[in-house]
Protein backbone atom coordinates (compact mmCIF):
# COMPACT_ATOMS: atom_id res chain seq x y z
CA UNK A 1 0.00 0.00 0.00
CA UNK A 2 1.50 3.27 -1.00
CA UNK A 3 0.36 6.51 0.72
CA UNK A 4 1.27 9.59 -0.90
CA UNK A 5 2.72 11.91 0.94
CA UNK A 6 1.01 15.14 0.64
CA UNK A 7 3.16 17.74 -0.80
CA UNK A 8 6.39 16.99 0.90
CA UNK A 9 5.39 17.18 4.30
CA UNK A 10 6.20 13.97 5.30
CA UNK A 11 2.87 13.16 6.40
CA UNK A 12 -0.61 12.04 5.51
CA UNK A 13 -3.41 10.87 7.53
CA UNK A 14 -5.23 7.48 6.58
CA UNK A 15 -8.69 8.96 5.06
CA UNK A 16 -9.00 6.00 2.97
CA UNK A 17 -7.86 2.53 3.65
CA UNK A 18 -7.42 0.48 1.00
CA UNK A 19 -9.90 -2.09 -0.29
CA UNK A 20 -7.48 -5.04 -0.80
CA UNK A 21 -5.11 -4.75 2.13
CA UNK A 22 -8.41 -4.61 4.18
CA UNK A 23 -9.39 -7.80 2.67
CA UNK A 24 -6.64 -9.95 2.60
CA UNK A 25 -5.96 -8.63 6.41
CA UNK A 26 -9.77 -9.09 7.79
CA UNK A 27 -9.35 -12.58 6.30
CA UNK A 28 -6.50 -13.74 8.01
CA UNK A 29 -7.89 -12.04 11.05
CA UNK A 30 -10.90 -14.10 10.98
CA UNK A 31 -9.40 -16.96 10.71
CA UNK A 32 -6.95 -15.63 13.69
CA UNK A 33 -10.51 -15.56 15.86
CA UNK A 34 -11.43 -18.72 14.78
CA UNK A 35 -8.04 -20.28 16.33
CA UNK A 36 -8.69 -18.83 19.09
CA UNK A 37 -11.85 -20.66 19.87
CA UNK A 38 -14.46 -17.62 18.90
CA UNK A 39 -17.61 -18.28 16.55
CA UNK A 40 -16.94 -15.51 13.94
CA UNK A 41 -21.08 -15.60 13.11
CA UNK A 42 -22.22 -13.99 16.35
CA UNK A 43 -23.82 -10.29 15.84
CA UNK A 44 -20.78 -8.91 17.55
CA UNK A 45 -17.47 -10.63 15.58
CA UNK A 46 -19.49 -9.75 12.47
CA UNK A 47 -17.29 -6.62 11.86
CA UNK A 48 -14.61 -7.60 14.15
CA UNK A 49 -11.96 -8.60 11.23
CA UNK A 50 -12.61 -5.30 9.31
CA UNK A 51 -12.44 -3.10 12.30
CA UNK A 52 -8.74 -4.50 13.60
CA UNK A 53 -7.61 -4.52 10.24
CA UNK A 54 -8.43 -0.70 10.04
CA UNK A 55 -6.92 -0.63 13.78
CA UNK A 56 -3.86 -2.27 12.68
CA UNK A 57 -2.94 0.11 10.01
CA UNK A 58 -3.95 2.67 11.89
CA UNK A 59 -1.30 1.61 14.39
CA UNK A 60 1.60 1.17 11.91
CA UNK A 61 1.12 3.89 9.72
CA UNK A 62 4.47 5.51 10.45
CA UNK A 63 5.88 3.39 7.70
CA UNK A 64 4.05 5.61 5.24
CA UNK A 65 5.58 8.60 6.94
CA UNK A 66 8.93 10.16 6.30
CA UNK A 67 10.14 11.62 9.64
CA UNK A 68 12.94 13.74 7.62
CA UNK A 69 10.44 15.33 5.17
CA UNK A 70 8.66 16.34 8.25
CA UNK A 71 11.26 18.20 9.71
CA UNK A 72 12.98 19.64 6.76
CA UNK A 73 9.16 20.90 5.56
CA UNK A 74 9.02 23.55 8.39
CA UNK A 75 12.60 24.51 8.79
CA UNK A 76 13.78 27.91 9.48
CA UNK A 77 16.87 29.76 9.48
CA UNK A 78 17.17 31.35 13.07
CA UNK A 79 20.34 32.31 15.21
CA UNK A 80 18.90 30.90 18.47
CA UNK A 81 21.54 28.59 20.16
CA UNK A 82 19.98 28.00 23.86
CA UNK A 83 17.88 24.61 24.64
CA UNK A 84 14.19 23.81 22.49
CA UNK A 85 12.73 21.39 25.06
CA UNK A 86 9.37 19.19 24.00
CA UNK A 87 8.16 17.38 26.58
CA UNK A 88 5.43 15.04 27.59
CA UNK A 89 5.00 13.87 24.11
CA UNK A 90 2.05 11.06 24.87
CA UNK A 91 3.12 8.54 22.77
CA UNK A 92 1.49 4.71 21.71
CA UNK A 93 3.88 1.88 20.26
CA UNK A 94 3.69 -1.58 19.21
CA UNK A 95 6.61 -4.10 20.66
CA UNK A 96 7.53 -5.93 18.20
CA UNK A 97 7.54 -9.02 20.20
CA UNK A 98 4.09 -9.81 21.27
CA UNK A 99 2.60 -7.45 19.08
CA UNK A 100 1.34 -5.71 22.17
CA UNK A 101 1.26 -1.96 22.90
CA UNK A 102 3.69 0.17 24.88
CA UNK A 103 2.91 3.32 25.76
CA UNK A 104 4.28 6.87 27.83
CA UNK A 105 5.99 9.95 26.97
CA UNK A 106 8.58 10.74 24.88
CA UNK A 107 10.48 14.06 25.87
CA UNK A 108 12.67 16.13 23.09
CA UNK A 109 15.15 18.38 23.14
CA UNK A 110 17.94 20.46 20.96
CA UNK A 111 20.23 23.01 20.41
CA UNK A 112 19.86 25.01 17.46
CA UNK A 113 22.99 25.65 15.74
CA UNK A 114 21.39 27.65 12.71
CA UNK A 115 18.18 26.03 11.98
CA UNK A 116 15.41 25.42 14.36
CA UNK A 117 11.88 23.67 13.18
CA UNK A 118 8.32 23.74 13.66
CA UNK A 119 7.75 22.83 17.06
CA UNK A 120 4.20 20.11 16.14
CA UNK A 121 7.39 18.37 13.38
CA UNK A 122 9.36 17.34 16.81
CA UNK A 123 5.72 15.76 18.32
CA UNK A 124 4.97 14.59 14.37
CA UNK A 125 8.84 12.35 14.24
CA UNK A 126 8.01 11.28 17.53
CA UNK A 127 4.42 9.79 16.17
CA UNK A 128 6.02 8.88 12.67
CA UNK A 129 8.95 6.60 13.89
CA UNK A 130 6.37 5.44 17.02
CA UNK A 131 3.42 4.21 14.80
CA UNK A 132 5.60 0.92 13.67
CA UNK A 133 6.16 -2.18 15.30
CA UNK A 134 9.49 -1.27 17.57
CA UNK A 135 11.55 -1.71 20.66
CA UNK A 136 11.38 1.57 22.76
CA UNK A 137 15.31 1.44 22.25
CA UNK A 138 15.20 2.33 18.62
CA UNK A 139 12.51 4.28 18.82
CA UNK A 140 14.59 6.61 20.96
CA UNK A 141 17.45 6.34 18.94
CA UNK A 142 15.58 6.69 15.70
CA UNK A 143 14.04 10.06 16.72
CA UNK A 144 17.31 11.42 18.09
CA UNK A 145 18.92 10.49 14.39
CA UNK A 146 16.48 12.04 12.84
CA UNK A 147 17.04 15.38 14.53
CA UNK A 148 20.43 15.69 13.98
CA UNK A 149 20.62 14.93 10.91
CA UNK A 150 17.86 17.41 9.32
CA UNK A 151 18.57 20.29 11.74
CA UNK A 152 22.32 19.85 12.59
CA UNK A 153 22.28 21.32 15.92
CA UNK A 154 24.91 21.48 18.73
CA UNK A 155 22.85 18.67 20.33
CA UNK A 156 19.77 16.31 20.53
CA UNK A 157 18.29 14.87 23.59
CA UNK A 158 15.39 11.90 23.75
CA UNK A 159 14.06 10.56 26.94
CA UNK A 160 11.47 7.87 26.79
CA UNK A 161 9.10 6.57 29.48
CA UNK A 162 7.01 3.81 28.45
CA UNK A 163 4.80 1.25 30.04
CA UNK A 164 4.75 -2.05 28.53
CA UNK A 165 1.54 -4.58 28.65
CA UNK A 166 3.45 -6.91 27.05
CA UNK A 167 5.25 -6.92 30.86
CA UNK A 168 1.64 -5.98 32.56
CA UNK A 169 -0.69 -8.08 30.98
CA UNK A 170 1.08 -11.42 30.41
CA UNK A 171 4.14 -12.58 30.76
CA UNK A 172 6.24 -11.49 34.34
CA UNK A 173 3.11 -9.18 34.50
CA UNK A 174 4.49 -6.12 36.32
CA UNK A 175 1.66 -3.40 36.71
CA UNK A 176 3.76 -0.45 37.37
CA UNK A 177 7.20 -0.81 36.26
CA UNK A 178 8.40 1.76 33.58
CA UNK A 179 11.05 1.81 31.42
CA UNK A 180 13.07 5.04 30.74
CA UNK A 181 15.48 4.90 27.27
CA UNK A 182 17.36 7.77 26.37
CA UNK A 183 20.25 9.01 23.60
CA UNK A 184 22.22 12.27 23.21
CA UNK A 185 24.13 14.15 20.95
CA UNK A 186 26.85 17.00 21.03
CA UNK A 187 26.74 19.20 24.12
CA UNK A 188 23.97 17.26 25.89
CA UNK A 189 26.39 13.78 25.46
CA UNK A 190 29.52 16.59 26.45
CA UNK A 191 28.33 18.73 29.05
CA UNK A 192 27.21 17.47 32.07
CA UNK A 193 25.42 20.71 32.80
CA UNK A 194 23.54 20.49 29.65
CA UNK A 195 22.06 17.78 30.36
CA UNK A 196 20.91 18.37 33.89
CA UNK A 197 19.44 21.26 32.50
CA UNK A 198 17.31 19.08 30.40
CA UNK A 199 16.63 16.70 33.01
CA UNK A 200 15.27 19.54 34.94
CA UNK A 201 13.05 20.65 32.61
CA UNK A 202 11.75 17.64 32.01
CA UNK A 203 11.57 16.37 35.77
CA UNK A 204 12.39 12.58 34.77
CA UNK A 205 12.98 10.59 37.30
CA UNK A 206 16.61 10.17 35.46
CA UNK A 207 17.57 12.46 37.28
N1 LIG B 1 14.70 -4.41 25.00
C1 LIG B 1 13.39 -4.43 24.78
N2 LIG B 1 12.71 -5.54 25.06
C2 LIG B 1 11.38 -5.51 24.86
C3 LIG B 1 10.69 -4.41 24.39
N3 LIG B 1 9.38 -4.74 24.31
C4 LIG B 1 9.28 -6.00 24.73
N4 LIG B 1 10.49 -6.50 25.06
C5 LIG B 1 10.95 -7.79 25.59
O1 LIG B 1 11.15 -8.74 24.57
C6 LIG B 1 11.50 -9.94 25.22
C7 LIG B 1 11.18 -11.14 24.39
O2 LIG B 1 11.68 -12.23 25.11
P1 LIG B 1 11.29 -13.76 24.85
O3 LIG B 1 11.87 -14.57 25.97
O4 LIG B 1 11.67 -14.11 23.45
O5 LIG B 1 9.70 -13.71 24.88
P2 LIG B 1 8.71 -14.25 26.00
O6 LIG B 1 8.92 -15.71 26.25
O7 LIG B 1 7.33 -13.85 25.60
O8 LIG B 1 9.22 -13.43 27.29
P3 LIG B 1 8.44 -12.91 28.57
O9 LIG B 1 7.83 -11.58 28.23
O10 LIG B 1 9.52 -12.78 29.63
O11 LIG B 1 7.38 -13.91 28.94
C8 LIG B 1 10.78 -9.87 26.57
O12 LIG B 1 11.77 -9.86 27.58
C9 LIG B 1 10.04 -8.51 26.53
O13 LIG B 1 9.96 -7.89 27.80
C10 LIG B 1 11.43 -3.23 24.11
O14 LIG B 1 10.93 -2.20 23.68
N5 LIG B 1 12.78 -3.30 24.32
ZN1 LIG C 1 6.41 -7.21 24.08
Amino acid sequence: MEISLNGGRGYKKIEQYDDEINEKLAKNYSEILQLLGEDISREGLEKTPLRVAKAMQFLTQGYNMNPEEIVRSAMFREDYQQMVVVKDIELYSICEHHMLPFFGKAHVAYIPRHHITGLSKIARVVEAYARRLQVQERLTTQIKNCIQDTLNPLGVAVVIEAHHTCMQMRGVQKQHSVTTTSDFTGAFLNSIATREEFFNIIGSRLH
